[in-house]
């Protein structure tokens, strides 16, 4: 919904256009008859195009025209949500519905015109309206943006399988059903899977359906695709539970194939050979790993990656809510899986899609929406870190601020050995925003970091061994303003570092950053605001660090390091502050409960000296006033987000740790 009081969000063109083979849709409507129609045409265009193919033809790719130009495909907008009849000029006028007009309201489309052509044996339509911009692009629309309020999008929440059989338990606790929620599971995924092939006319399509659920989403998709035209058969390496669901199918002579009466897997194998598409059913959320390679489920994903991997024109594959293989908590991977083109997952994507190596197993992943009530999602602790969210938290920047509006940075540290980490900390410091950034560095090296960066003023930090007490330094930063802040790998002293306190605005002095890797006690000080540890580096966490190469561990899942349900409570209850737990798909934990996870892993981010500009990053974002969740939020994505944009130039080695923090300013204005 527009809020009126909101500035106007620049607007941009909604284009959208589709062409389709006329008798494409002839031979649907002759296999399905009214089906077909009834699922696609509203009764008024029914009405309308009275059996006439061309006519029925275009409006079918005016639907899809519509769907691209509202920027959804055809997830989450129903055929009958789009409507399109003539004025009483004979001029076609675009119709919203449902989801459809809620997506147009969204985006404030205005005046979408439409037009159709057909010719021989093609029809096509084009759209064209008018939309509000995604987000703000220029510097003065960037000024303009309103503060973050209550109100806004909520953040995209991760869930592990137990929360998301309680999301489950909440929807049916609502009304729904299992068999209904099963409906929505399997339209969607038959959606999808109609959007990747572009066409179902003459595609063919291999269900691979397990024995629960997940399986009995596949059947529902089996339907729909079968309905739509396509040629379906379906794979069940071990039966299945509901018999109602295979007699559906039954009764459209779809080919039901048992595992048992496969033994050799001849008939799989000649299947898969012929398919254009395999949708993953076998296992989702229920699935305990590892896979048994001889089980019958085994063997058809061997077969599946053999046919892959052997193939002149392999088959896609869409996995059903999580590959098969997947542990759905912490992104273990089975060498049994097979990465899919795209998962079409449920209510909410599963937290092992989002940690190594799961992430790298996913596919493109399409959330789906399928009626779990808002206040139940309110409960899940562990949210993705996204742009949107990153656009709408970043510190206001009004036009008539001084450097005082932006905040001060103390940063403190120095050591002949580590002497570019208090540099590089003071420049992630200064490129996220801070006003002003002072480094407190030992006499002998203070000369030296000048002339590396001549924006930081200096003050002096005495040697190693007479290091400041923490009321000391405090005092001494009330005096000269800037908060200190020590990058991870600057053991400057020996005594433990606490938050600095702001003396008052205008300056909101950001506490200090202490990381764990100078194996500082943190303890028997008052909690600093946040603390940077990688795994292993904290006491809390058992597990060993994360494997950073990508590779699938095998049989290493359920207790992988790298699972964020295990590692989060514990630093962040012990030490009281917000825990940034450093590595691929960084965690950023505070310690009421809440949690964030970071999208990416770049190995471009491993390499030395990337912590501690992160380290200053979060302290330019906490001199300009965010919380320190916030900040590390902030800081943590942002930071990721320059490997991510560096990728095309840098391939995934060779970024340096001070070209983080310079190239930061590009990755805030996306
Ligand atoms: N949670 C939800 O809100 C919804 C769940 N749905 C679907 O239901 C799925 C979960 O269904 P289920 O709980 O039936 O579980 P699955 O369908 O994932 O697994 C079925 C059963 O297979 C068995 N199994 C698991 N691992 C095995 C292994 N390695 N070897 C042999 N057998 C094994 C288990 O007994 C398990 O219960 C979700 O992933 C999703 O696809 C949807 O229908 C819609 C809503
Ligand atoms: N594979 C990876 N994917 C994403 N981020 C990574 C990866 N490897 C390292 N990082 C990030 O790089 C930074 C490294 O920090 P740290 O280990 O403290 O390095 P240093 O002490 O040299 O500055 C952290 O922010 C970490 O999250
Ligand atoms: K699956
Ligand atoms: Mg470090």
């Amino acid at each position: 919904m527009s809020d009126d009081t909101a500035p106007p969000r620049p607007r941009k063109f909604a284009h959208g256009i589709d062409v389709i083979e006329t008798h494409r849709i002839a031979d649907v409507i002759r296999r399905h008859g009214d089906r077909f129609l009834n699922r696609v045409y509203t009764p008024d265009e029914i009405a309308h195009c009275r059996g006439r193919i061309p006519e029925l033809a275009v409006r079918f790719a005016a639907k899809e025209a519509v769907m691209k130009a509202l920027g959804t495909g055809i997830r989450g907008v129903g055929w009958k949500d789009i409507e399109i009849l003539p004025n009483r000029r004979g001029k076609p006028l675009v119709f919203l519905y449902g989801r459809g007009a809620k997506r147009a309201e969204e985006i404030e489309l205005r005046g979408l015109e439409i037009s159709m052509t057909h010719l021989a044996d093609l029809a096509m339509a084009s759209v064209v309206g008018e939309r509000a911009s995604p987000r703000p692009k220029t510097p003065a629309a960037r000024r303009q943006r309103p503060p973050p309020h209550p109100g806004e999008r909520p953040p995209m929440k991760l869930v592990t399988a137990a929360e998301m059989r309680q999301l489950e338990a909440a929807a049916i606790a609502a009304g729904s059903s299992e068999a209904q929620l099963m409906e929505e599971a399997g339209l969607a995924v038959a959606q999808e899977s109609w959007m990747l092939l572009g066409t179902l006319e003459g595609r063919r399509i291999l269900v691979l359906a397990g024995p629960g659920n997940n399986g009995g989403d596949g059947l529902v998709a089996a339907r729909h695709l079968y309905d739509w035209g396509a040629e379906v058969a379906v794979y069940l390496p071990a039966g299945h539970r509901d018999e109602s669901r295979c007699d559906e199918l039954r009764a459209r002579e779809v080919p039901l194939l048992m595992g048992e009466d496969d033994p050799d897997g001849a008939q799989l194998r000649a299947r898969l050979e012929a398919a254009d598409l395999v949708i993953d059913a076998l296992f989702g959320i229920g699935q305990r790993l590892p896979l048994d390679p001889a089980s019958p489920v085994g063997r058809a994903l061997a077969a599946l990656s053999a046919v892959r991997a052997g193939s002149y024109q392999p088959p896609k594959v869409v996995a059903v809510d999580l590959p098969t293989g997947l542990d759905s908590d912490s992104g273990a991977v089975d060498p049994l899986l097979v990465v899919p083109d795209m998962t079409v997952t449920f209510g909410l994507p599963k937290v092992g899609m989002y940690q190594a190596p799961g992430s790298d197993a996913v596919g493109r992943v399409q959330v789906i929406d399928i009626g779990i009530p808002k206040e139940a999602l309110n409960a899940v602790a562990l949210e993705l870190i996204t742009s949107r969210w990153v656009r709408q938290h970043l510190p206001a920047r009004p036009a008539d601020a001084n450097k005082g509006t932006f905040g001060r940075v103390l940063v403190v540290g120095g050591s002949s050995r580590y002497r570019g980490a208090v540099l590089l900390a003071a420049r992630g410091a200064y490129r996220a925003g801070a006003g002003l950034v002072t480094i407190a560095a030992a006499e002998d090296l203070a000369a030296g970091l000048a002339p590396a960066l001549p924006e930081a003023t200096g003050c002096r930090c005495p040697p190693p061994r007479e290091a400041p007490s923490p009321p000391r330094l405090r005092r001494r930063s009330a005096r000269s303003g800037p908060p200190p802040v020590r990058p991870s790998s600057a053991p400057a002293s020996p005594s433990p570092m606490t938050p600095a306190r702001s003396p008052g605005p205008p300056s909101p002095i950001p506490p200090i950053a202490p990381a764990a890797s100078s194996s500082t006690p943190m303890r028997s000080t008052p909690s600093p605001p946040w603390t940077t540890p990688r795994p292993g580096s904290t006491r809390g966490p058992s597990s060993p660090p994360p494997r950073r190469d990508g590779a699938a561990p095998p049989h290493h899942h359920p207790r992988s390091p790298a699972r964020p349900s295990r590692r989060r409570p514990h630093g962040r209850r012990a030490l009281g502050c917000v825990v940034v737990l450093k590595g691929a798909h960084t965690v950023v934990a505070e310690p009421g409960g809440a949690a964030a996870l970071c999208p990416f892993a770049n190995p471009l981010l491993a390499t030395a000296g990337s912590g501690d500009v992160l380290a200053g990053i979060i302290a330019g974002y906490l001199a300009q006033g965010a919380d320190p969740f916030t900040a590390a939020r902030l800081g943590v994505y942002l930071h990721a987000a320059v490997a991510e944009a560096a990728e095309p130039e840098f391939g995934r080695a060779g970024l340096l740790a001070g070209d983080i923090a310079d190239r930061l300013p590009v990755s805030s204005g996306t």
